[in-house]
């Protein structure tokens, strides 16, 4: 067993972003600008436009698809789930606002003793109380300002994306990609106005779960959230604003009524006031990005699965054929008390990513997509078939596949597990397997007292520099090389060793984005 233990610069924490969807506020229900609005919205005349607008945007959406895009058939997701599982489009729906209404107001005197308007006082001046003709006397609910209360349409329903631990692919998001939030309750009309009149109710917020690292982001547009940690929500589609209620007077008693609320109808254009506003509606692309510490890589048949059995409680599927991993495997690392807290001592998470084969860039076995889903990761694991006809070839291509994929991929801390030395063939070829594969990069890469300084020039520098242009020997050499055969648990005490420390050694400065 050989080992070579090299420092490492790489760490990442997850970034929270928190996305607040755009405002539907409905400015005439500000006290000071109703009556202008009131008196701009009768001048105006503005009907048959805003029904027309309706119309089209009702007949529009009858017409809308039931999901945003022709998404795969139900065969086609059950076979090739890997396909699927971390990519979706999804079109969410506020709810509408609920109506107002319009409203008469009661029979008898009850306007006449309309409190007059006082600075602060209506309320002292006057419950609202009135009297009929029967003599019975009639309340109303007030504002802070005296003026009568109308009810108002309840508020839309708005749509919340949670990050929940008990979802594990964005499958379910391909059978059902459309969402939406009820819509708000109409004001209980019943023509006249009283005290016992209510608000519409509010439509309950449509909350959706969806696996936690959940990237949300407009389609083809900006990142809304990143939903990194279990609970992390964000609100995308807010719920319309309920429309207003409006007193209708004939012109003999509008002044009376007037001097009761604003709200007072002065042309039949103002029902357009009374209607809800329509709840915002959203196209989103979520991608999913597994949350892990640590990726597992390697070629097809190397042992991932197998490893990743052996130290952590996953059962993932393990065979004697390729591909037998097909979305990311997770499991967790038991707890080392020896690092102490904030040291990862509470376990850490491992992905067992699908196997790499060589022209995996250009698509070949299953692409190499799910090489997204190390972009969390702080430090990758190689696993090689010690026993295979070129192991160090075979290591070899999964690095230029990672490279190729995101340079930044190899700047991480690493160790290589040369697996199967259970086997003869790999035993006896395992002391220069693991030093060729330790020699492979570049020595001052790692130098253990590098200056968090420089480790930050060397980030920048190889981000914003020419890449591509870099052979694998540019990059670090690997944290520790170990002979190990997961199937027999050898050398499993010593990978984990190795895997804690360059855990250990991870710092904040070249945290991924989302
Ligand atoms: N002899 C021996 N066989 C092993 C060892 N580790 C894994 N295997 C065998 O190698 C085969 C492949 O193991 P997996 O764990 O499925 O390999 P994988 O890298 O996950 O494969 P993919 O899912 O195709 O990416 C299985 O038959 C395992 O039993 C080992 O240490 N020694």
């Amino acid at each position: 067993m050989a080992t070579l233990l090299l420092p490492s610069h790489a760490a990442s924490h997850h970034r929270r972003a928190v996305f607040s969807g755009g405002a539907h506020h409905h400015p005439l229900l500000q006290p000071d600008l109703l009556a202008d609005a009131l008196h701009a919205a009768a001048s105006r005349r503005r009907r048959p436009i805003a029904v027309a607008c309706r119309a089209a945007s009702a007949a529009a959406r009858a017409k809308a698809p039931p999901s945003a895009g022709a998404g795969p058939p139900p065969q086609a997701l059950a076979k090739e789930a890997h396909k699927y599982f971390d990519h979706a489009v999804v079109s969410v729906r506020a709810g509408d606002g609920g109506h107002g209404a319009v409203l008469n107001m009661p029979p008898g005197p009850s306007a006449d003793s309309a409190p007059a308007k006082t600075r602060g006082g209506g309320r002292a001046a006057d419950k609202g109380k009135a009297k009929k003709g029967s003599g019975k006397k009639v309340s109303f609910k007030r504002n802070y300002d005296g003026s009568v209360s109308l009810p108002v349409g309840g508020h839309g329903g708005d749509v919340v994306l949670y990050a929940d631990e008990a979802e594990e692919s964005l499958l379910g998001f391909h059978a059902k990609a459309r969402h939406c939030a009820k819509r708000g309750g109409n004001v209980g009309a019943t023509g006249t106005l009283s005290s016992r009149m209510h608000n519409g109710f509010a439509g309950e917020t449509l909350r959706i779960p969806v696996p936690v690292g959940t990237v949300v982001r407009r389609k083809k547009g900006s990142v809304l959230a990143d939903l990194a940690h279990p609970g992390d929500e964000v609100l995308v589609a807010r719920g319309g604003q309920g429309g207003i209620s409006l007193i209708d007077a004939p012109d003999y008693k509008r002044g009376k009524a007037m001097a009761l609320s604003p709200n007072v109808m002065r042309d039949v254009t103002d029902k357009i006031l009374t209607h809800g506003q329509p709840g915002e509606e959203i196209s989103l692309e979520l991608i999913l990005r597994v949350v892990a510490d640590v990726g597992l890589v390697g070629l097809p048949n190397a042992g991932k699965s197998t490893l990743l059995s052996a130290i952590t409680l996953a059962r993932p599927d393990i065979a004697d054929y390729p591909f037998t991993t097909l979305m990311p495997n997770l499991g967790r690392l038991g707890g080392d008390p020896t690092l102490g807290a904030m040291q990862f001592s509470s376990g850490a998470t491992l992905a067992d990513l699908p196997g790499l084969i060589e022209g995996a860039h250009l698509g070949k076995g299953l692409g190499r997509n799910f090489l997204r889903h190390l972009r969390r990761t702080r430090v990758i694991v190689h696993v090689v078939d010690a026993a295979a006809d070129d192991p160090v070839n075979d290591y070899k291509i999964v690095r230029d596949e990672l490279r190729m994929y995101n340079p930044k991929y190899l700047e991480r801390p690493y160790v290589v597990v040369l697996n199967k030395i259970d086997l003869p063939k790999a035993q006896d070829m395992l002391s220069s397997l693991a030093l060729e594969i330790s020699s492979v990069g570049c020595e001052e890469c790692h130098d253990s007292n590098t200056s968090k300084e420089k480790l930050n020039e060397n980030f920048n520098r190889h981000h914003m520099s020419e890449d591509d242009d870099k052979e694998l020997g540019d990059y670090p050499r690997p944290q520790a090389v170990i002979g190990a055969s997961v199937l027999r648990h050898i050398g499993i005490d010593e990978m984990l060793k190795e895997i804690r420390t360059a855990l250990g050694k991870c710092s904040d400065h070249m945290l991924p984005g989302p």
